[in-house]
Parts: structure tokens; C-alpha cells; sequence
């Protein structure tokens, strides 16, 4: 599903209208009228409290149609008018004269100097103050007003943006931002709604459908890609009869140092779950018998050195390495991974320790293959990029270092982010209960093994991020999100696969 900034939103409205021969306020009434229908459905005409508060624009305008519709639902209803300026949009104007026809009343104003109204815990609020044409800080008063409406402890619904939030930038004020309990937004999923500085204000959150030209959203150029379900089942490549293992490729597992054997116990697990058809493990000494017994369908080759790498050497040919679980950063070590680099010319998979060791000596980045997939975590990418001011500027960094390097860069969080130079795609699986020890261990196995079966590096990155979350999921909905530990995640690789094929929707649409 496509990410649209507000200029295109706006582009599409228009086109739309033109297109379809309706008008801006059949539009705005055929959009705020599923809004209403989400609310009624939930609600089903039960005697609480609703407060709407509206801006003066278009989005104020969907919430006077909400309003005049739950009226005349016979829900009890405020309406207030954030009055922030004289400039009311005509589709306002035309949806305020409705709610004063019907109600016979005009809803309460509220300009800089009133009192704040009454907002109650047990309230439901609707927030219409500002959708996606906000592109200025808000004004004080109104600031204020926001900050009085998330301190009731009401439950807030966000029409269309959690008002003070910008679809495309940063906010500068935290506590002048709409904390939405919920989010029904229009057409297309927002940047700011997936961006880890802005995405904790929208709540849960639901995108509806309100027509807009289809052919617009086909062709327009994607600030980001949502990967669901669909996405990431037209990313998978069935098996085919009459192979082997020969064909599912071999996995080239470096990594590992004394009391940390697990990370690359894991990182094979997830390997050899997602597919590949061959795993080695190349450790130091004492991984030997660890490995050996916990994995035997895994290969090992050992270091010379028994607690860390010193020398990586081996006589074989692997379709992918994945070089950096539980490596550290000893001086030998990054003199092997040089050396490493300086002869293997397929891309690799680079975790951990691996990116440390580029953060501490940024000239082997140069030595990377092409291709190369780099899976930090935010404090190992500020290790690789430096120091952001916004998630906005974090990306604009992080795309002009997979440019320069020629390589992917996947950036864990919440929603995991895969840059490269032109693209963003932005996963939706996954779950609080992946925060745990060796997580990030099992993504790198995950990923190692669609590229050495054959996935060219993007799509593995993609489906790999996709289906590591799923199998976190899968993995919460059995032992909680406090009970999963990574070993539960690449066990159910296998089952987060099956699951591409079953056919419930995605939780976004
Ligand atoms: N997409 C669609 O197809 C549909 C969209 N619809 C709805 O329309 C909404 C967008 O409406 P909108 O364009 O009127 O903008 P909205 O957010 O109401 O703001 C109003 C105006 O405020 C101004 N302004 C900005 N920042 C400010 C500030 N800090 N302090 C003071 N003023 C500020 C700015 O005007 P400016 O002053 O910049 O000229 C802005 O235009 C959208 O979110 C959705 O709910 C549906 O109805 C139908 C289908
Ligand atoms: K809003």
C-alpha cells in the first residue's frame, strides 16, 4: 500500500472531483459519512457524551458532517468551532449553516480568550481540529486547547491526522499534538504515522476508503511502500519439484565469541527455518561442540582462535555470508573481517558487531560488495550516519548512505524501514514481544537465507523483515509478548511462510 504525501492527497482530491463530477462537498460528505458509520457502528447509540472539535477548514468540515449525523442518530452531541482564523473553507461554511439548520443552535465557538470546555474521562472525542493541510506550528491558544483535550483521558478519535500532526515533517512540539486513541484516515496511510517521533500519536489506526481517483494513487510516485500480506506474498517464490538442496543455496554464518555461541546458534536456526539449503557456521574454537549439539544440521568450521576470529578461511563457495552476531570488536577480528572483505564479492548480510566495527573504521565500508544488506538498530545507525534532528532528516541520511555505498540499509524499530537510494518500504509485522536478546540474531539468519536461495538482496530484505515479524506474531499469540525469546521467532519462520497464504486482511486496511 502506498505512503502519499499531503501535496498528492490534495492532487488526488481534486482530480477526483473533477473526474467523478461530483462536488468538494459531496466528497467531504461521502468521506465524513464513513466516518460515521465506524463510529455508529461501535458506539450503536449509546448516551455517551460525544465532543466534536472542529477546525475551519476541510477537516473541521468532516466534523461537523460526523456531527450532524450522529444528531440525527440521536447521540448527544457537542460541536465546538476551534476558531483559529477568518479564512473558512467553503466547505465548512456550507456543513456549518447544515448543523445549524438541523439543531437549531450554532455549535459553541471557542476563540483565544474563552474558556476551555469541559472534557471528562468517560467523554468521546472527536478530533477535527486540523487533518492534512496543517504546515505551521499552532497557534498558542489552540495548543493549549489540545493539551487540555489530552489531558481529560477521553477517548480521542483523529479524523483523518491526529491534529498538529504533519503528514510529511517533524513535530517541534510534543505536547501540542492530538494523542489520538484512534485514527481513521483517508485513502492512504501517512508518513508521520509510521516514523517512530510521530507514529505514538495516531493510536490505533483505520484507512478508509473514500474513492479517490484510483488511477491517480496507481501512478503517483511513493513517498513510502506499506509491505502487508499482499505485498509480501507477490515477493515470495514458491519451490519448485524435482530440486535440491544444492539449489536452495549455502549460508555462510560468521560470527560468535566466547559466551556468545547463541547469537549464531540463532542466526543458523533462522537459516535453516527460512529455507536455505545448506548453513555452515564459521566460530571460534569454543563454539565447536556448542554448535555441534545444539544444531546438527549445521556445518561448523572454527577459527584458529578459541574465544574470538582471528582468521577467516575456508574452503568453500557460500551463496551469502552473513558476517557480525556476537563477533566483537577485537583488533584481530576486524583485521579478519578486512580481509574477509578484500576477497568475497557477493553481498552480505551485515548485523551487530559487523556494523560496529564500520562505525569504528568507515574505510571498509568501501570494500563492501554491492548489494550488501546493513540491518542497524537506531543507536548502531546513528553509529554509521551520525546524529539526526528529525526522523525526516535520519532518512534523507540514511538514503545518501545506501547511495554512496551502493548498499541496503535496514533501520529496526517499531516499523522496520528498508532504504535504498530511490525506495521506501516500511514493514508492518512484528510486535513489542521481538524486543528481546536475539532478535536481531534471527532477522540476519532470516535474510541470509532468501539471499542465498536465490532472492535478489532487496526482495530478500524485504520478505525477510516481513516474515521475521510475522513469526514474531505468531510466536506472541501463543506465550505473550513477555514470553517470546528468539528462538521462538525462527522456529515459526516456517509458519509465518504458511500464513502468507492464508487470507484474512492485513491490519491496515
Ligand atoms: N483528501 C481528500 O480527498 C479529502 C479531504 N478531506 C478533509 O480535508 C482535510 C484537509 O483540509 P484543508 O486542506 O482545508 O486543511 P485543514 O487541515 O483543515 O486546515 C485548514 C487550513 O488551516 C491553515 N493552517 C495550516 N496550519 C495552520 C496553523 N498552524 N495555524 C492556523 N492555520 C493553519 C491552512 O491554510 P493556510 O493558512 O495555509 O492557507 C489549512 O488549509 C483533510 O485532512 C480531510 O479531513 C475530506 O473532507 C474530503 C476528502
Ligand atoms: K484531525
Amino acid at each position: 500500500m502506498k505512503i502519499l504525501s499531503a501535496k498528492q492527497i490534495k492532487q488526488a482530491d481534486k482530480l477526483t472531483i473533477e473526474k467523478q463530477g461530483i462536488s468538494s462537498t459531496e466528497l467531504m460528505e461521502r468521506a465524513a459519512t464513513l466516518v460515521f458509520d465506524e463510529i455508529h457502528k461501535r458506539l450503536q447509540a449509546a448516551p455517551i457524551p460525544v465532543k466534536i472539535f472542529c477546525g475551519i477548514g476541510n477537516n473541521g468540515g468532516d466534523g461537523l458532517v460526523v456531527g450532524r449525523q450522529l444528531i440525527e442518530a440521536g447521540y448527544d452531541v457537542t460541536i465546538y468551532i476551534v476558531n483559529y482564523s477568518d479564512q473558512r473553507s467553503p466547505d465548512f461554511l456550507v456543513n456549518y449553516d447544515r448543523v445549524k439548520n438541523l439543531s437549531k443552535n450554532w455549535p459553541v465557538l471557542l476563540k483565544a480568550d474563552d474558556d476551555l470546555p469541559q472534557i471528562k474521562y468517560g467523554d468521546f472525542v472527536v478530533d477535527a481540529i486540523f487533518g492534512v493541510g496543517l504546515n505551521r506550528p499552532l497557534p498558542g491558544w489552540v495548543a493549549g486547547l489540545v493539551k487540555h483535550i489530552n489531558a481529560s483521558g477521553a477517548f480521542m478519535l483523529a479524523i483523518d491526522m491526529p491534529s498538529g500532526l504533519m503528514a510529511d515533517a517533524a513535530v517541534e512540539n510534543m505536547e501540542s499534538v492530538i494523542r489520538a486513541s484512534y485514527t481513521i484516515s483517508f485513502q492512504v496511510p501517512k508518513m508521520a504515522f509510521y516514523l517512530p517521533g510521530t507514529a505514538p500519536f495516531v493510536g490505533d489506526l483505520q484507512i478508509l476508503d473514500i474513492g479517490l481517483d484510483p488511477e491517480f494513487i496507481k501512478d503517483a510516485p511513493a513517498a513510502a511502500e506499506l509491505i502487508g500480506k499482499a505485498e509480501a506474498r507477490a515477493l515470495y517464490k514458491p519451490r519448485q519439484r524435482f530440486t535440491h538442496k544444492g539449489t536452495y543455496g549455502h549460508a555462510l554464518i560468521i560470527g560468535g565469541s566466547y559466551g556468545k555461541i547463541g547469537s549464531v546458534c540463532l542466526t543458523a536456526t533462522a537459516a535453516l527455518r527460512a529455507g536455505a539449503g545448506l548453513v555452515t557456521v564459521y566460530a571460534p574454537k569454543c563454539g565447536y561442540d556448542i554448535l555441534q549439539t545444539a544444531l546438527p544440521e549445521a556445518m561448523v568450521i572454527t577459527d584458529l582462535h578459541n574465544e574470538i576470529l582471528t582468521n577467516i578461511e575456508f574452503d568453500l563457495d557460500p551463496d551469502v555470508i552473513a558476517f557480525g552476531v556476537g563477533v566483537g570488536t577485537k583488533e584481530e577480528t576486524v583485521e579478519a573481517f578486512e580481509q574477509l572483505l578484500k576477497k568475497y564479492k557477493k553481498p552480505m548480510v551485515i548485523d551487530a558487531d559487523g556494523l560496529n566495527i564500520f562505525s569504528k573504521n568507515g574505510d571498509l565500508l568501501e570494500l563492501l560488495p554491492e548489494g550488501s544488506i546493513l540491518t542497524p538498530h537506531p543507536k548502531e545507525l546513528e553509529r554509521l550516519i551520525g546524529p539526526w534532528k528529525d526522523d525526516f532528516e535520519k532518512l534523507d541520511k540514511a538514503r545518501a548512505f545506501t547511495k554512496k555505498h551502493k548498499v541496503i540499509l535496514l533501520i529496526k524499530g517499531t516499523y522496520t524501514f528498508t532504504v535504498t537510494p530511490n525506495d521506501l518500504f516500511i514493514n508492518t509485522t512484528g510486535n513489542p514481544g521481538m524486543a528481546t536478546a536475539g532478535s536481531g540474531d534471527v532477522l540476519t539468519g532470516v535474510l541470509s537465507a532468501l539471499v542465498a536461495q536465490g532472492y535478489e538482496p532487496l526482495r530478500a530484505t524485504i520478505l525477510g523483515v516481513y516474515l521475521h515479524g510475522k513469526a514474531g506474531d505468531i510466536a506472541a499469540e501463543r506465550f505473550s509478548y513477555e514470553g517470546v525469546v528468539a528462538g521462538d521467532i525462527a522456529k515459526n519462520t516456517g509458519a509465518a511462510i504458511f500464513d502468507l497464504f492464508e487470507t484474512q486482511k492485513t491490519n491496515y486496511s
